[in-house]
């Protein structure tokens, strides 16, 4: 059952006007077994949403559903205003979405700026680079080294900076912080909180403080389904989130 929350004093509010992406009732399945149960949500256009949620819950199958690389069995899925239901990853991805997937989200072979080439090919005029080399300064001094060999949190900056470079509308994040070292994830936290500030982004995360410090909204699955949704103030607060989160 979802619980929409319609707390007295919310310091944010549901997620009303236009927003970035509108993800109608979505179901899905892996073979005959569903993994996501009538999803919806909206991602505002800018401040972030956290998916939240145990091992199991679903969270990966609904990004990979909205990036394309899983079918909507049922449902509707709109970009701005935009249909994106039947349209293929690559033409998502055109759309102006940013996709940094749990693994492999880096060609680990390639070097530092081989990967960031890949991720400009889209946009190779925009200044975008100099954007992403502002952010990460540390990519800039690793350029001719090869990605595989960086460490966890290098990588997923390089992910995400080389997500950033086809300048997306909305920028899907799938537990950026796995791997990462303790020491980096707090910078890599405040890059993230940064950027939720100017464009709509879905960080999926299993560090409750830091998804609830990125994203201004947020929502909880379990089991396929969300269970709870609201402003991140009300969610962090909510008096059954740890029930829906212990393992
Ligand atoms: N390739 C697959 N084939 C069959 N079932 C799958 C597949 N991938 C995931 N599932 C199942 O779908 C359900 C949701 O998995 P999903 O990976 O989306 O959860 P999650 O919330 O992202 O978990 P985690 O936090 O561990 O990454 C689980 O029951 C999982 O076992």
């Amino acid at each position: 059952m979802s619980v929409a929350l319609d707390v007295v004093g919310r310091t944010v509010p549901p997620v009303r006007g236009p927003s970035a992406l509108d993800v109608q009732e979505v179901s899905a399945f892996y073979g005959t077994s569903q993994a996501l149960f009538d999803v919806s949500l909206l991602v505002p256009a800018t401040g972030g949403l956290a998916v939240l949620g145990r091992n199991g819950a679903g969270k990966t199958t609904l990004m990979k559903t909205i990036a394309g690389e899983m079918k909507a069995a049922t449902g509707r899925m709109f970009l701005g205003k935009s249909e994106i239901t039947a349209l293929p990853t690559e033409q998502r991805i055109r759309s102006g979405i940013g996709y940094v997937p749990q693994e492999g989200a880096v060609f680990a072979k390639l070097s530092v700026r081989e990967n960031l080439k890949v991720g400009s090919l889209m946009k190779p005029k925009s200044d975008a680079m100099d954007r992403v080399m502002a952010m990460f300064p540390k990519l800039g001094t690793r350029l001719d080294q090869q990605a595989g060999t960086l460490s966890g949190g290098e990588r997923k900056m390089l992910a995400v900076g080389r997500a950033l470079l086809g300048e997306p509308r909305l920028l899907i994040l799938d537990e950026p912080t796995e791997g990462v070292w303790i020491g980096v994830i707090e910078e890599l936290a405040d890059r993230l909180g940064e950027l939720s500030k100017t464009m709509a982004l879905i960080i999926v995360e299993q560090h409750l403080d830091l998804a609830l410090r990125v994203a201004t909204h947020a929502l909880v699955m379990a089991r396929g389904r969300v269970v709870l949704e609201g402003g991140a103030g009300e969610i962090g607060s909510h008096p059954e989130l740890l029930r829906y989160l212990a393992p």
